[in-house]
């Protein structure tokens, strides 16, 4: 189990973290979502030791973070978005030097090298350049860098962005396997299908806090009978530009789609009849969030980005 307590780092006068708390389960699949700039970054980098935090506390598995940087540093592994790893050298030369730089040697090596290599698919390129490798491949060969110390617990940093269909089922399944084997993993993704597909548990982070935890099911749940999502036909910007700087409690998933918050009664029968007036046909009306990106919207959009 990882716990934060009251979490602040400033970097000047900016405050990327705001006293955040949180509790993440052991060997479940959680889901870190923000917007840009919201503290995801430096949230992982202060939990891996690669930053330090001005105030607040970490335990993972019980051990205070500050004391025990080197054998906290053992369990856990960072993996980056970007590719860290040298395209000269074959995959099974790049993921030897950095077992040989964690000085990670004997039975250990072979039987985390072996998961590492097989949980990432990567038997039959194992003598392939690194620069030759697929976008999804070169992927996958990070995080299989990032195996080599059999961490109990895995933080990702968007591991699927801008990856081929196939390689990305391929470490989502992955990423499965890894709960499956009591490994912890922390997930952070833009793209919300994916983690209502393989989180257990979300936390949206928000200006340096924390402003849901939850199961997905009980935070959709939540929010079912407050919410209304209204899809159009038409394209709001051109349509109906007076609606969106009018109206509170409403907001934008994507131009064809109103999200409309708490407490919508009477303002779903004055938004109908504006759509009515500007003959707008209407293709569904739903009530509650029924996807994680709707609830994110709702909860994240700022005073002045709402419409
Ligand atoms: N080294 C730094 N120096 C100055 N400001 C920083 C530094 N690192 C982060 N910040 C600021 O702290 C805030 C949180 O940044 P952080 O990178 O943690 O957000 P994020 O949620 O990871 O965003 P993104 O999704 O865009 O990567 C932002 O306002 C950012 O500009």
């Amino acid at each position: 189990m990882i716990e934060i307590n009251a979490l602040t780092k400033s970097f000047g006068d900016k405050k990327a973290l705001n006293k955040l708390s949180l509790t993440i389960p052991s060997a479940s699949i959680f889901g870190l979502l923000g917007p840009n700039g919201a503290g995801k970054t430096t949230l992982m980098s202060i939990l891996n030791g690669l930053l330090t935090a001005d105030s607040g506390e970490v335990f993972i598995a019980g051990l205070p973070l500050t004391n025990n940087l080197k054998l906290v540093r053992e369990k856990c592994s960072l993996i980056p978005q970007s590719l860290a790893f040298y395209e000269q050298l074959t995959v099974k030369e790049n993921l030897l030097f950095f077992a040989g730089i964690q000085q990670i040697k004997g039975k250990a090596l072979l039987q985390n090298l072996a998961y590492a290599v097989a949980t990432n698919r990567l038997e039959a390129m194992m003598d392939q350049k690194a620069a030759t490798l697929s976008g999804g491949q070169k992927r996958r060969l990070n995080i299989a860098i990032g195996l080599l110390n059999n961490p109990d617990v895995l933080f990702f940093d968007e591991p699927t962005v801008g990856i081929d269909p196939e390689s990305r089922n391929q470490i989502l399944d992955s990423i499965k396997a890894y709960k499956a084997d009591n490994k912890t993993v922390v997930y952070t993704s833009h793209y919300m299908p994916e983690i209502e597909k393989i989180c257990d548990q979300v936390a949206i982070i928000n200006a340096g806090q924390i402003i849901k935890q939850g199961s997905l099911s009980s935070m959709l749940h939540d929010q079912q009978s407050q919410q209304v999502i209204i899809e159009l036909y038409a394209h709001i910007s051109t349509c109906l530009p007076s609606l969106v700087s009018q109206l509170d409690k409403v907001k934008l998933i994507d131009d064809c789609t109103l999200l409309l918050s708490e407490g919508t009664g009477p303002l779903i029968g004055h938004i109908l009849a504006l759509l009515e007036q500007q003959q707008i046909k209407v293709k569904q009306l739903r009530f509650g969030a029924s996807s994680l990106e709707s609830l994110f919207i709702n909860l994240t959009s700022k005073e002045g980005e709402d419409v």
